[in-house]
């Protein structure tokens, strides 16, 4: 079967740092992949690639069995590739509503009553509906982050790309999330998901990709990946004793608000600034 998205050798390069070298990557329709790596690895870039944010250097970017590497992102965008920033940035004076009316209207293409539709029953599904006349400004990050992937799911696709949105939340804040991405997956929506809060990933996706140096170095399913001894090694410095991942919560349940997501790996830079 034809992969909903299929990048073929794609290369990028800014100067001196490589962040795509002959890179492939297939996702089929509704699968969950979850890509973990160091900072400055790349993954925001390869999501460029992918949405059309920015051109690689060479390479091939296919979706839903069409070649679109030189269509520009809002034609991506109606094709069905939605995505969310690793920095929120929603237009702050707009009510939420207003927001994601947007991205179903000039993301998704529908119009009057269709679009207004679409907007309600993704706010309620984000769990939003009770704060769509609130102005984007004043919401918190993790309405915040809710917002950004409402927005990515408006606009209707068949793949979201979500670019850290566990990044900066608490841990009883993330597991909500992981709960929300779990609803998109059961729409049917393929999901790639870039994660410093591996366990967050661990719970949500079918298969892990590590990305260092403009390539992948492991692919596979969570548990084997984040075993794989270059993987503990570049994000842990040291033997597989390290880290252990639970595929549970931490013994004594999730800790109570306040407390910062465990098992993350560094904090990104920006998620700071967005708190
Ligand atoms: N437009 C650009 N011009 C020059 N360098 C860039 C540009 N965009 C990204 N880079 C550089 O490319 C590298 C990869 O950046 P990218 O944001 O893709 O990494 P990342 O893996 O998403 O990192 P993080 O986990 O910190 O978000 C970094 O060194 C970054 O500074």
């Amino acid at each position: 079967m034809t992969p909903l998205l299929q990048l073929s050798g794609l290369d990028k390069r800014f100067g001196q740092v490589v962040v795509a070298e002959a890179l492939d990557l297939a996702v089929a329709e509704g699968e969950a992949v979850g890509i973990v790596g160091p900072n400055g690895a790349g993954k925001s870039s390869l999501f460029a690639m992918v949405s059309g944010d920015l051109k690689p250097d060479a390479g091939r970017v296919a979706f839903d069995g069409e070649d679109v590497t030189s269509r520009p992102a809002h034609q991506r965008c109606r094709a069905g590739i939605g995505r969310t920033y690793q920095v929120p940035r929603p237009f702050e004076g707009m009510t939420v509503f207003e927001n994601v009316l947007v991205s179903a209207s000039q993301g998704g293409g529908l119009h009057g009553r269709a679009a207004q539709q679409q907007a309600a029953e993704v706010l309620a599904e984000c769990g939003l509906a009770g704060a769509a006349n609130q102005r984007a400004g004043s919401l918190s990050l993790l309405q915040r982050k809710r917002l950004e992937v409402a927005r990515g799911l408006a606009t209707g696709p068949k793949l979201l790309l979500l670019d850290e949105v566990a990044g900066g939340l608490t841990e009883p804040e993330v597991l909500e999330l992981v709960e929300l991405i779990g609803r998109v997956k059961a729409r049917g929506v393929a999901v790639v998901w870039i994660e410093h809060v591996v366990h967050a990933l661990v719970k949500s996706v079918d298969r892990l990709l590590c990305l260092a140096g403009g390539r992948f170095i492991a692919d596979g399913d969570p548990a084997t990946v984040l075993a794989d001894p270059q993987v503990l090694e570049l994000y842990f410095g040291s033997g597989p004793e390290a880290v252990t991942i639970p595929d549970e919560e931490p013994a004594g349940g999730p800790a109570e608000g306040g407390a910062p997501a465990s098992q993350s790996l560094p904090a990104a830079p920006g998620e700071e600034a967005a708190r």
